[in-house]
C-alpha cells in the first residue's frame, strides 16, 4: 500500500524565528538600517518582539532620522533598538534562559539589557559594525557574561524569500 511521507522542506526552528525578526524589521521607519527581534523560550514559544523604532508617543515624523550632526540633531539619540523593544515588549513574560534572534549583532547597551533579562544565547543574521566600540564592548560584556552567540548560518535562506540581501 502507497505510504504517506511527511513534507520535508519545512522551515527550521532557526529559520522560523530569524524570519519573523526579519519580518519585524520591516516594521521599522529607519530609512537606513531596519533591525528585527524575536525572543523565544526552550519550548519555541515566541515571548516577544521589537524592532527599531522611536520611543512610544514621539512622533517619528518631528524627530530626525538624520545618521550625522550634533547629539540633539541625529537619530541615534533617540531611536531604541530593536532587542530592547523586545525585552520591553515582554509583558511581564520571564526571558530568563531564553534565547534572542536578532537581524544585527547587538549593540553595548542592548547587550547590557539582554544579559540582565537573563537571556542565554543570541542568534544574530549579520555583524553590521564588527569594529566599532560599541560592538567591540557588546562582545567583552556577553562574554564575560557567557553567553553564547552564534551566526546564524545559512542568511542565502532569506534572500531566495526577498527578506535579506
Ligand atoms: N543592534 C542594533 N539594533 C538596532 O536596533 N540598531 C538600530 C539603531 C538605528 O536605528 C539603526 C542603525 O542605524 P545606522 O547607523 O546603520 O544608520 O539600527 C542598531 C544596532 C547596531 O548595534
Ligand atoms: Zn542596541
Amino acid at each position: 500500500m502507497e505510504h504517506v511521507m511527511k513534507r520535508r522542506d519545512y522551515l527550521t526552528w532557526e529559520e522560523y524565528f530569524m524570519g519573523i525578526a526579519l519580518l519585524s524589521a520591516q516594521r521599522s521607519k529607519d530609512p537606513n538600517t531596519q533591525v528585527g527581534a524575536c525572543i523565544v523560550n526552550g519550548n519555541n514559544i515566541i515571548l516577544s518582539t521589537g524592532y527599531n523604532g522611536m520611543p512610544k508617543g514621539c512622533s517619528d515624523d518631528q524627530l530626525p532620522w538624520e545618521r550625522e550632526g550634533g547629539f540633539e540633531d541625529t537619530k541615534y539619540a533617540y531611536v531604541c533598538h530593536a532587542e530592547l523593544n523586545a525585552i520591553l515588549n515582554s509583558d511581564g513574560r520571564s526571558l530568563a534562559d531564553s534565547i534572542l534572534y536578532v537581524t544585527c549583532f547587538p549593540c553595548n547597551e542592548c547587550a547590557k539589557a539582554i544579559i540582565q533579562a537573563g537571556i542565554k544565547k543570541v542568534i544574530y543574521l549579520e555583524d553590521k559594525y564588527p569594529d566599532s566600540e560599541a560592538t567591540k564592548v557588546s562582545k567583552k560584556l556577553l562574554a564575560m557574561a557567557q553567553i553564547t552567540l552564534k551566526k546564524f548560518s545559512n542568511p542565502s535562506f532569506f534572500a531566495d524569500l526577498s527578506l535579506y540581501k
